[in-house]
């Protein structure tokens, strides 16, 4: 199979004992923590901040971290979340006057860089970034919220970022985000994703391995 990943989005854990809930979804199988951050302004949503990555690495959290920065402006908060343990950083192109910059930033920080796609966001910018980025992550709904439906508009525009990755010849993470669950995640990797976000689809579920589980069982069935 391929080498699939599943971030578990922490926006829909139970925020009065993250730690714990963290480590109860590392260990029912999960390999990434998503860490949505919303600042309000960028997205209408507030949600949390380095200090809060960092209490995550202090509790003992080794899995590596996805920090989704959905904030405006984005570059003051880098050096902040790559000292507080943060291993991935995205961001939306919309958020960054100098989106190449912005991508340097966080390699010169010793993370790994993506940059984020809304539904109606156009992805000719990539062509110009390609050699900066380690992780494209394309948003299934519009960012600010858990419990969404998957936009299925996605679908087309996961093939076109496909193509262009395997174009590349990069070793380029394709990520989504939105509305994933049990019953689509399969189509969602059949149109090319491989590092896949939910949110609600676990956490609101007693047994988070029996998800990841069903999940991984699902992304078993899809032809390589
Ligand atoms: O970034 C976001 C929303 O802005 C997501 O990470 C959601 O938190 C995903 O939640 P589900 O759609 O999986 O419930």
């Amino acid at each position: 199979m391929k080498d699939y990943l599943i971030a578990p989005s922490i926006l829909s854990a139970d925020f009065a004992r993250l730690g714990e809930d963290v480590e109860r979804v590392i260990s029912a199988g999960a390999d990434v923590v998503h860490f949505d951050v919303m600042d309000n302004h960028y997205v209408p949503n507030l949600t949390f901040g380095p200090m809060v990555c960092k209490a995550l690495r202090d509790y003992g959290i080794t899995a590596p971290i996805d920090v989704h920065l959905m904030v405006k402006p984005v570059d003051s908060l880098i050096p902040e979340f790559a000292k507080a343990g943060a291993s991935i950083i995205t961001f939306h192109p919309e958020a960054s006057e100098h989106v190449d910059r912005t991508l340097a930033l966080i390699k010169e920080h010793g993370c790994q860089a993506g940059l984020v796609f809304n539904p109606a966001t156009p992805l000719h910018i990539i062509e110009h970034v390609i050699d900066k980025l380690d992780v494209i992550l394309l948003m299934s709904v519009n960012p600010g919220f858990g419990g969404q439906s998957f936009i299925p508009h996605t679908l087309e525009k996961l093939k076109q970022v496909r193509a262009i990755i395997d174009a590349s010849g990069r070793d380029i993470r394709l990520e989504v985000d939105g509305g994933v669950k049990v019953d689509n995640i399969a189509e969602v990797a059949a149109a090319g994703a491989d590092m896949f976000v939910a949110g609600s689809a676990i956490f609101s579920q007693p047994d988070y391995q029996l998800v990841i589980e069903q999940m991984r069982s699902e992304l078993a069935k899809v032809a390589q």
